[in-house]
């Protein structure tokens, strides 16, 4: 049976985002779970669930990096709401410290700064959830369907009410069987050389080929400081995909450039 791998234990927004596409794609797969997304890169997968984008916190950056390392592509991508709440067993102001996921952690910045407590970061909420349970003085933010037997809860804590988080679905192919005429691209742009004017004649590119950018991000190339890969989302037409790779290839000296998804 296949493989599908994604950020656990159980319980997390990951895994729920992973039945989501099992559901909506009819996939017969066993879904596994990792402790962290990089453990989650890391083995073998035939599918892979992983979040890479959070309404009020932006881009999950580790997701970025591994996946511009990574030889599989975005196939498939679904947003969920995110709701969290924050529980413990005894009053908040006695509590010692807080258990929060390292993505939950800013999505939830109000209270956590209000309560001013010690902040332990786990990889998962489910992780969270579970720590907590195993120190008594301990309070836990937790996604919101979690169940647990707790004293104390306080609903809703995190800073926009609507909070959500697009998860992606990797495969080791690319999607080229979409159906629909406009679809998403994900690509990354690794400059050779920092050199005047890289950035605009990427973006002329892309406006000469009237191809609208939804997103651009930047991640430091870890090469040295001024460094970066550029990160980009955009929609496009079916049938503009070859005038756009001809285009790129054009500037070939300046960078390099890796697609990332198509979905
Ligand atoms: O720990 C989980 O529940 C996850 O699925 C991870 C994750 C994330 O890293 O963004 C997913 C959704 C929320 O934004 C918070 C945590």
């Amino acid at each position: 049976m296949k493989k599908m791998m994604t950020l656990g234990p159980k319980g997390t927004y990951s895994e729920i985002a992973s039945n989501t596409f099992i559901k909506n794609l009819n996939l017969d797969v066993s879904l596994e779970f990792k402790h962290s997304i990089d453990a989650c890169f890391s083995t073998v997968f035939d599918y892979l669930v992983v979040p890479i984008e959070n309404s009020s916190d932006g881009f999950i950056q580790r997701t970025l990096d591994l996946l511009a390392l990574s030889n599989a592509y975005i196939t498939h991508d679904l947003t969920l709401p995110i709701s969290f709440k924050l529980i413990s067993n005894i009053p908040l102001d006695e509590v010692t410290s807080i258990y929060v996921q390292f993505k939950a952690q800013n999505q939830c910045l109000d209270i956590l700064n209000t309560l001013g407590k010690k902040l332990i970061i786990t990889e998962s909420n489910t992780e969270s959830l579970d720590k907590h349970l195993l120190d008594f003085n301990s309070a836990a933010i937790i996604p919101s369907h979690l169940l647990a037997s707790s004293n104390y809860v306080v609903n809703a804590v995190e800073d926009y009410k609507n909070n959500e988080t697009r998860f992606i679905l990797i495969e080791n192919n690319l999607n080229l069987e979409t159906t629909s005429l406009l679809y998403k691209v994900s690509m990354c742009i690794i400059p050779f050389d920092d050199k005047p004017g890289l950035l605009s004649d990427i973006l002329f590119l892309f406006s000469k080929e009237k191809i609208n950018l939804s997103s651009i991000m930047s991640r430091p190339t870890k090469e040295k400081i001024g460094s970066y890969t550029f990160f980009l989302d955009f929609l496009l037409e079916k049938d503009k995909l070859e005038s756009l790779f001809c285009e790129l290839e054009k500037l070939k000296e300046r960078f390099h450039y890796k697609l990332l998804g198509i979905y």
